[in-house]
């Protein structure tokens, strides 16, 4: 038997979650190793993003039972900031703005907190400017958008872009993209894809929520998950997008209906 000795990046089991006292998660599994990508569709109203900031440590949501591994260590015990430092990325569907920080004075920060809990020195501000512009690169961003404000006025496509950029300046462990496609132009679409390429290595896992299977031509994931009512009910290769590009959800939810009456 050949063995997958690829480390274990998050591991989740029978996770439940409220929002409000309504529940919203009620026993999602899901495991991802290095080097995997891994997409989550399904329909409105699913709890995708509701997963993905109770990953984050979302103060509003509330986990009511289950448990969520990340790198071997529980990470419902950390303070939203403590996962952000060890590596848990997330990228909002609606990226927040920060009127009166700069976008570099953000990233500088965030990036420094993160050497530092890899027990690196602070990069000063010279050295810093060196790696941003190489990121910037990345992104296919103008400087200009250093000295602005965080997200302040960009477009819904700039601020998607924007996220990209701190995800390849922090080169997270885990990145979670949530609705990352959305409102992005062809050629954003493109540029952010080929941006989370970049970035995906043997050693570190994505993990995108997506309703529309073009955003998987260009980034192509090696699990397709489907999501209902707060769980995942099924899971396929990535041939599984374009079959739900073509039926749509019912008959996964119609199968379920069906399982879980003879259960
Ligand atoms: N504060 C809240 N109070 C009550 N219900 C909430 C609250 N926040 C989210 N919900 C509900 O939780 C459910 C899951 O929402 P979530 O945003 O996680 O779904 P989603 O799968 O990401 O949907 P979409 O594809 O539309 O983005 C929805 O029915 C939503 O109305």
């Amino acid at each position: 038997m050949i063995q997958d000795n690829s480390e274990t990046i998050l591991s989740v089991r029978n996770l439940t979650a409220n929002v409000d006292n309504t529940q919203i998660l009620k026993g999602l599994n899901l495991e991802i190793k290095a080097g995997e990508v891994h997409a989550i569709m399904g329909p409105n109203g699913s709890g995708k993003s509701t997963f993905s900031k109770v990953l984050a440590g979302h103060p509003a949501y509330e986990v009511t039972g289950g448990e969520v591994m990340f790198q071997g260590g529980n990470l419902l015990e950390l303070e939203p900031d403590e996962r952000a430092r060890k590596g848990v990325f997330l990228a909002f569907q609606y990226p927040l703005e920060i009127p009166g920080v700069t976008n570099l004075d953000f990233l500088r920060v965030a990036y420094n907190a993160h050497r530092k809990q890899n027990g690196l020195e602070e990069l000063d501000a010279f050295d810093f400017q060196d790696l941003i512009e190489e990121k910037l690169e990345v992104v296919k961003m103008n400087p200009a958008f250093l000295t602005r404000s965080v997200n302040e006025g960009f477009s819904g496509g700039e601020k998607k872009r924007n996220e990209i950029l701190q995800m390849a300046l922090l080169q997270p462990s885990l990145a979670i993209l949530d609705e990352t496609d959305s409102g992005l132009d062809i050629d954003a679409l493109k540029i952010v894809a080929d941006g989370v390429n970049q970035l995906t290595t043997p050693d570190n896992a994505v993990l995108l929520i997506t309703h529309y299977q073009r955003l998987l031509n260009y980034i192509v994931p090696d699990y397709v998950h489907v999501m209902a009512n707060g769980r995942i009910l099924m899971t396929g290769g990535k041939e599984l997008a374009l079959e739900l590009e073509s039926r749509g959800y019912d008959w996964i939810l119609e199968e379920n209906a069906t399982v879980g009456a003879v259960s």
